[in-house]
């Protein structure tokens, strides 16, 4: 069923007011995992509850337990969960998004400052700012479509159940459980599940996305004096724990990516032919990727080489030193404790545990070699499961012919390389088939500097995910 024409249209000219929500969103500084922050991720909770109730979505808070931060134990970030409609004819629908964002300082690099919404002054488009694209822009396109059927009285063409929570960026801690203590209360009667929070390969070609990469992040920590010491002084005296911590870092992945880990590489299950083929037929060139990064810095020059290591093979970052000195000038310190960070993204047959146990006694093997004094430490901060899902389910489907209605293209179908590690918990705790679709493109820099959304792609993508509901109710199994 194509979506009601009314609903487009709306969305057509009710775009300033759309923009305006997103703006409202990204100047609450939403991020997770911060003491400095833990006010700004509630307000953010309240702005979503307080536009739910505008929207007529009977919605709860729902508190998740507490984790410890920066030394103390504070309140997860609440879970938001909300219905509208209860027709026992009509499907029903369960949408999740998340409501926290990444860090963002603008000496990092930032055009503007990251928490206000700003339109590029030359006129492409593009909305600049923390969480446009990663992931209040398509959390606001499910509010923009609710205030669209609201305002124009167009009943929904299914029931909806949503589900936003705001600690994505840091693990989804707790909300496994919560999945599993709701799965026969709120979540009952869901019949497939949505979420909108990835990114188009390209700048062009809308995806259908049925698989994610896992992800384990780890910290090394390496301590020995009970103070920072002066270099002059003490350099050439103690074993540095910076030292030992570089020298464990440089032996984990080597420039081409490749992982030294001994045991995770046999982990990765063989290419078979209809893998490749998926591959080959995805509509990616280099350029993309090269104007995604902003450089030629890729590893390989094949496209197929490419969207495999960044979808169905493990890959190992390093992100930072914690207690390193990293001001401008030339302080002449030794650190005494530090902490390097560093994650595996995992693919099919890799396994939280089974990578850790690698990852552990590897680490452990290579300090022993160094027959240094400091004390080491390393640990999983976070883990969660590779996924894939069936992507000729009814949902798929639907989702297809919203694609082709909306953008008038084909989607490409693809796995991503990120990471929503709940997917795995819905889909396995609730047995749904879970569709990722995403609204964003390849080059919207989730996590970096100058994130941003295209106006087009959100509005285009609010339409998306209205055409979406509507080719959903009249699709069967
Ligand atoms: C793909 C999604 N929008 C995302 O950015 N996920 C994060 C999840 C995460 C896990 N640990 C920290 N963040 C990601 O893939 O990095
Ligand atoms: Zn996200
Ligand atoms: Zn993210």
């Amino acid at each position: 069923m194509a979506a009601n024409p009314k609903f487009l249209s709306y969305v057509d000219d009710h775009q300033a007011d759309y923009i305006q929500r997103l703006s409202k969103a990204v100047s609450i500084a939403s991020v997770s995992g911060n003491l400095s922050y833990v006010k700004d991720v509630e307000a953010m909770a309240d702005f979503l509850m307080e536009q739910l109730a505008d929207l007529g979505v009977t919605a709860e808070k729902r508190k998740i337990g507490t984790h410890s931060l920066e030394g103390k134990e504070v309140d997860l970030p609440p879970v938001i969960i909300g219905q509208i409609g209860n027709d026992p004819k009509k499907k029903t629908l369960l949408i999740y998004g998340h409501y926290d964002v990444q860090p963002a300082l603008k000496e990092d690099g930032w055009l503007y400052p990251p928490f206000e919404l700003t339109p590029d002054p030359n006129g492409s488009g593009k909305l600049y700012g923390r969480g446009s694209t990663d992931d209040k822009g398509p959390v606001m396109g499910w509010l923009n479509v609710l205030e669209a059927h609201k305002n124009l009285g167009i009943e929904l063409p299914v029931n909806l159940k949503m589900c936003f929570e705001g600690m994505e960026e840091n693990g989804s801690t707790n909300l496994d459980k919560f999945i599993e203590s709701e799965k026969d209360k709120f979540f009952a009667g869901a019949d497939c599940m949505c979420i909108s929070d990835n990114y188009w390969l390209d700048t062009k070609t809308p995806c259908l996305t049925y698989g994610l990469r896992g992800i384990n992040y780890y910290e090394i920590k390496v301590s020995g004096p009970d103070r920072d010491l002066h270099s002059g002084v003490f350099g050439g005296t103690v074993h540095e724990p910076m030292t030992d911590l570089i020298s464990l870092m440089s032996k984990l992945v080597t420039p081409a990516g490749e992982i030294l880990i001994p045991g995770i590489k046999e982990l990765i299950a063989p290419v078979t032919d209809d893998e490749r083929a998926k591959f080959e037929a995805i509509h990616f060139e280099m350029k993309d990727i090269h104007s995604a990064v902003g450089g030629d810095v890729t590893i390989s020059d094949d496209t197929v080489k490419t969207l495999m290591g960044r979808m169905r093979n493990p890959s190992l970052s390093l992100h930072g030193i914690e207690g390193a000195f990293s001001a401008p000038g030339s302080k002449t310190v030794i650190p005494c404790s530090v902490k390097g960070k560093f994650s595996i993204r995992l693919v099919p047959n890799l396994t939280i545990k089974s990578v850790t146990d690698y990852v552990v006694k590897f680490v452990q093997d290579e300090f022993a070699k160094l027959g240094s004094k400091n004390k080491l430490d390393v640990y999983l901060t976070h883990g969660g499961e590779p996924w894939i899902a069936d992507p000729n389910h009814y949902s798929y489907r639907a989702a297809h012919k919203a694609t082709e209605s909306v953008y008038g293209q084909t989607p490409d179908y693809t796995r991503e390389g990120g990471s929503i590690p709940v997917t795995l918990d819905f889909a396995n705790i609730l047995g749904l088939n879970v569709l990722l679709l995403p609204v964003g493109r390849g080059d919207d820099g989730a996590h970096s500097t100058n994130e941003k959304i295209d106006t087009d792609n959100y509005i285009r993508g609010t339409k998306l995910l209205g055409a979406y509901m509507y080719e959903l109710a009249a699709t069967s199994d």
